[in-house]
């Protein structure tokens, strides 16, 4: 695993284009709320006008309570329609990023499935669930406040421009030449945040890996007395986040305050001159009231818009790294127009042939080549090999976790292609060494195989998996909650529930790496027999370490340095003294 290196600086045009693109999943939303907001400015400007000239109508022209009570009551249903709006707005503004952050895992999930999990495990577990969750978490600001700022950091003071000219032309002048400093500030520094901002992100990433990994590894830690030089370097990791987060800090604050500052000064600048001009009777109160009132809202927008920035920011940080997992070719895929695995059946296949797969892990010598094989679409294969020989490799090309190899594969005289690959997969049952079992009920994480099992078939397959009798034990049987990575079970119990999902899908292909470590003699036994019950009418290709798995196979193949060595059955290929032979005697000779 290598800790997420962030691609060279992505061109910020491509970024921009990339998130706006993504707007469009929420497009009416977002307009919708920008046009919202905008009527709700103009409604705040026609109540500047109404208090204005109530004002006016009290101080210069003696009116009663009763003449401006037209006005008062215009005013306060302007209030509450403006409350109302600015409600309305804003929850259809999050509603909308809400919609984006989905579409956007969706996209990226997508994509990380077809890239498998050796992409994952290159680039770091720990950053791919930082661009996944804060990532697409980032972009909530972008969306919900900073893309309708902008709108609104045009409009509005367009808006109260196109009001002020005719009103009073020296105000809207002065709105005029003195507006442009705060985008144009923004701008000034916008270029060094960026680049601060992205180095923020790639230190996240680097912590999420470390984290990540730290956490997965703690029992060992601790064993291994480990922890305290660990939790060091976790500081060390850490402090390097906060200088590059403080960096980033110390420019947003300045920026800010820097915004606030031109945004105060215009304001003043306003007011000090429409305080001369009535002074010297150049002006009527109520005009000059009104561009009082309508200062602040000028630069309202124009200020919001910079203290949005951060969220600017830390999209397009975020942005940058989406972009890379979606860019992310996807190796060899020149067969994706093809009709596809429609017609393939998902209870038994008649024939499965890999053909001249070579492949070869990025950056390395290492891997599997030549290899040529061929499975008819019932019996029990097994692969064996010493350590390092390819075995696992071997299964991960025909589980698709390699795309860019899927087309060496054919089913049925179908080739594969990098689109069958989803397809191809529900034809596989994949029982790993380290079986994944969720944070849910052992019920739960039975039906991920088959949503639709009905009780009886649960309680067949687990009966098959020799599982039923320790789950029926539980207090609350098949409605037991286990932990995360099936936490209150032991190893034989995860593998048996493993291997009763396994079943219960009742996939063509099952295929199992060492299925019966962990367990008892006498519960090996027992999934032995369901193993090779199943590949009656299965096909069943298994990594085979144990004898037993190994001597009741329709097929050995024997792996060495990355290709297939030996091929046959059982007691042709011991009879031949070759490696097969060796390995078996080494055996042997361990279990003396
Ligand atoms: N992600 C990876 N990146 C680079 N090399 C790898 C990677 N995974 C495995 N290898 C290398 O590929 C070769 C085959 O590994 P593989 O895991 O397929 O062997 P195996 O026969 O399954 O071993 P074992 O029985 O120990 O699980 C090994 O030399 C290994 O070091």
């Amino acid at each position: 695993m290598t800790t997420n290196p962030q691609p060279k600086r992505v061109q910020q045009t491509t970024l921009r284009a990339f998130l706006k693109t993504h707007s469009n999943h929420a497009g009416s939303l977002l307009k919708i709320s920008i046009a919202l907001g905008t009527f709700n400015a103009l409604l705040m400007i026609t109540s500047a006008y109404l208090v204005a000239s109530s004002i006016h109508l009290v101080m210069f022209q003696q009116a009663d309570l009763a003449t401006i009570t037209p006005s008062l009551w215009s005013l306060a249903a302007l209030i509450l329609a403006r409350a109302v709006l600015l409600g309305f707005s804003q929850r259809i503004s999050a509603k909308a990023a809400l919609k984006i952050k989905t579409a956007m895992r969706h996209t990226l999930l997508k994509k990380l499935t077809l890239l498998g999990p050796s992409y994952i495990e290159q680039h770091g577990h720990g950053a791919t669930l930082n661009t996944l969750h804060n990532g697409v978490e980032a972009l909530h600001d972008y969306y919900a406040n900073y893309l309708p700022s902008v709108a609104y950091s045009a409009l509005i003071p367009l808006a109260i421009l196109m009001v002020i000219f005719p009103t009073d032309w020296k105000a809207g002048l002065i709105f005029l030449f003195t507006a442009p400093l705060i985008p144009f500030f923004m701008i000034l520094v916008g270029h060094k945040a960026e680049q601060l901002n992205q180095q923020r992100w790639q230190q996240l990433a680097v912590l999420g890996n470390y984290f990540f990994d730290r956490v997965q590894g703690l029992t060992q830690l601790k064993l291994f007395n480990a922890t305290k030089r660990e939790l060091k370097q976790i500081a060390k990791i850490s402090d390097d986040f906060r200088h590059a987060t403080l960096s980033v800090l110390k420019i947003a604050f300045l920026s800010s305050f820097a915004l606030e500052f031109l945004a105060t000064i215009s304001v003043a600048l306003v007011a000090v001159i429409i305080g001369f001009r009535l002074f010297f009777g150049t002006l009527d109160f109520a005009t000059g009231f009104v561009v009082l009132l309508l200062a602040p809202e000028f630069y309202l927008p124009l200020r919001q818009l910079g203290s949005h920035y951060h969220a600017k920011l830390e999209g397009i940080s975020a942005a940058a790294d989406m972009l890379k997992i979606l860019n992310e070719p996807i190796a060899g895929d020149n067969n994706s127009s093809r009709a596809g695995l429609s017609q393939l059946s998902l209870e038994r296949i008649e024939q499965l042939q890999i053909d001249n797969l070579n492949f070869y892990y990025p950056d390395s010598n290492e891997g599997v080549k030549n290899i040529n094989l061929t499975f008819s679409g019932t019996g029990l294969y097994a692969i064996i090999g010493q350590s390092g020989a390819g075995k696992s490799t071997l299964l991960d090309c025909l589980l698709g976790f390699h795309p860019q190899v899927v087309t060496t594969i054919k089913v049925d005289q179908q080739q594969l292609s990098q689109s069958d690959i989803s397809q191809w997969q529900q034809h596989i049952a994949w029982i790993p060494q380290q079986p994944t079992l969720l944070f849910n009920t052992i019920k739960a994480n039975l039906v991920l195989a088959k949503p639709d099992a009905t009780t009886a078939q649960l309680e067949a397959a687990a009966k098959q998996a020799g599982a039923l009798e320790f789950i029926n034990a539980l207090p609350q049987g098949f409605d037991t909650h286990i932990g995360e990575q099936g936490e209150g079970l032991s190893g034989g119990q995860k593998q048996r529930i493993a291997l009763a999902r396994a079943f219960l899908k009742q996939a063509p292909i099952l295929v199992l790496d060492e299925p019966t470590a962990h367990l008892d003699s006498q519960t090996e036994q027992l999934v032995q027999t369901a193993i090779n019950q199943y590949a009656k009418d299965h096909l069943v290709v298994v990594i085979a370490h144990r004898l037993n798995t190994i001597e009741q196979a329709k097929q050995v193949l024997v792996m060495k340095d990355g290709s297939v060595i030996e091929q046959g059955d059982f007691k042709g290929l011991l009879n031949q003294h070759g490696v097969l032979f060796d390995l078996v005697n080494a055996r042997s000779t361990q279990n003396d």
